[in-house]
């Protein structure tokens, strides 16, 4: 009798054999990509900033404090070393704070191969100069575009470290660099998407994070479905706005880095951007709120850069505006919301995609179907 033909998984599994990743980060997102990559079949050494942390990755398989009731696999190595974790890897995956990612990139720049290529998986701006963190990447190692990409999905990592099946996308300027990505972190239960817009692949990370807050804002006041459904839908119409004018491909925000990751985060209980919100519509300030989050809600910190930059491309994004203003204390959360218009305000239409290109919508359909690897 013939045996079974081989699934995905296994495929893949053989592909991955011998394949040397690192995951520098070893929060709540880095310890369950690093179990993806593990039970894709990679050879993965998660670094740890705290010794003890890794310690108890490597000794015990859990990591209690971020990823509770979770064991994660016998084949996956931590250590607080970071030349131990660099040695040998090509796929230097990145889960730190996005206000931590330039100090880090200096730490390790010392241990990194020649070849490795550098991919972000977090989801915020930098305050201080408005750069994406591919563009911190290029910026502070100075690398080509060929190196440096970025994963991005609806992610949430309890679920996920849980094995219930969802994707994402990896992006690299170079298709193959994104694919070499996408087959290294498919797993059963995660399927990885390959595009090349690196731009637009990020931002839906980032501006999802600040509809999720009003989200948050909204159900803390106690507004119900409504109120959330059309901040979901006039949040997506600001974060593509945002995201074209700053280079994106338009398709990638209606794709699992955009719209997909906007209904996890609004939906999500566990999203800390959705809880940061929560809390400050329940009337607790933007101090206290941070005090109680025991992990990163980066939304909170890339408010700022994000409408700064709106400004500067001419970008009008009311709600984004609105959370800052609640977050700032200027205006009270039952207040926020989508039917709010100044005097001056002529009704804008409600879409503006110009369906006269027929090229462009089958580009569109095309990449909305994806390029599984
Ligand atoms: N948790 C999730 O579901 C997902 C998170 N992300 C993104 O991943 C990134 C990391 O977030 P999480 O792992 O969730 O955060 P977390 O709050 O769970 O963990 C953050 C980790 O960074 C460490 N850290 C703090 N300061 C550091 C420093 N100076 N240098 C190095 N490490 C430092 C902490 O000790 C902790 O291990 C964020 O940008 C987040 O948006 C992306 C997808 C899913
Ligand atoms: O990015 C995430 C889900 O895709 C995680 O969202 P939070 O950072 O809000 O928990």
């Amino acid at each position: 009798m013939s045996s079974a033909a081989p699934t995905a998984t296994t495929v893949n599994g053989r592909r991955n054999r011998g394949r040397k990743v690192a995951v520098i980060g070893a929060g709540s997102w880095g310890t369950t990509f690093a179990k993806v990559l593990t039970d894709a079949g990679c050879d993965v050494t998660i670094w740890a900033r705290r010794p003890e942390l890794a310690q108890e990755i490597q000794v015990a398989k859990r990591n209690t404090q971020y990823l509770p009731g979770i064991n994660l696999p016998k084949r996956l190595s931590a250590t607080s070393d970071l030349a131990t974790a660099l040695r040998g890897a090509r796929l230097v995956f990145l889960a730190v704070p996005s206000q931590t990612l330039r100090q880090n990139l200096l730490d390790l720049e010392p241990f990194l191969d020649r070849r490795s290529v550098l991919v972000s998986l977090v989801k915020g701006v930098e305050r201080s100069t408005t750069m994406r963190m591919s563009e911190v990447i290029a910026d502070t190692l100075d690398l080509p575009a060929e190196r440096i990409a970025a994963v991005s999905g609806p992610n949430i990592a309890l679920e996920i470290a849980k094995e219930q099946p969802t994707g994402a996308v990896a992006s690299c300027v170079d298709l193959s660099v994104a694919q070499e990505i996408a087959t290294a972190a498919s797993a059963p239960y995660f399927r990885t998407y390959v595009n090349t817009d690196v731009i637009g692949t990020e931002l839906g990370g980032v501006l999802k994070n600040l509809i999720a807050l009003a989200i948050g804002i909204v159900d803390g006041v106690g507004y119900g479905e409504n109120t959330k459904a059309a901040i979901i839908t006039r949040g997506l119409a600001e974060m593509t706005e945002f995201a074209v004018a700053s280079g994106a491909d338009v398709a990638t925000l209606s794709g699992l880095a955009g719209l997909g990751d906007l209904i996890a985060t609004c939906q999500s209980p566990l999203s800390r951007n959705n809880t940061a919100g929560r809390l400050i519509g329940q009337g607790y300030s933007q101090e206290e709120t941070k005090e109680q989050m025991q992990q990163v809600a980066e939304g909170i910190t890339s408010v700022p850069p994000v409408l700064e930059l709106a400004r500067e491309r001419g970008i009008v994004m009311p709600i984004v505006e609105q959370v800052q203003m609640v977050l700032s204390g200027t205006m009270a959360p039952a207040n926020l919301g989508p039917h709010l218009a100044t005097e001056d305000d002529v009704p804008r239409p409600e879409q503006r995609l110009d369906t006269s290109q027929p090229g462009r919508w089958r580009r569109f359909v095309n990449r909305m179907k994806g390029t599984p690897a």
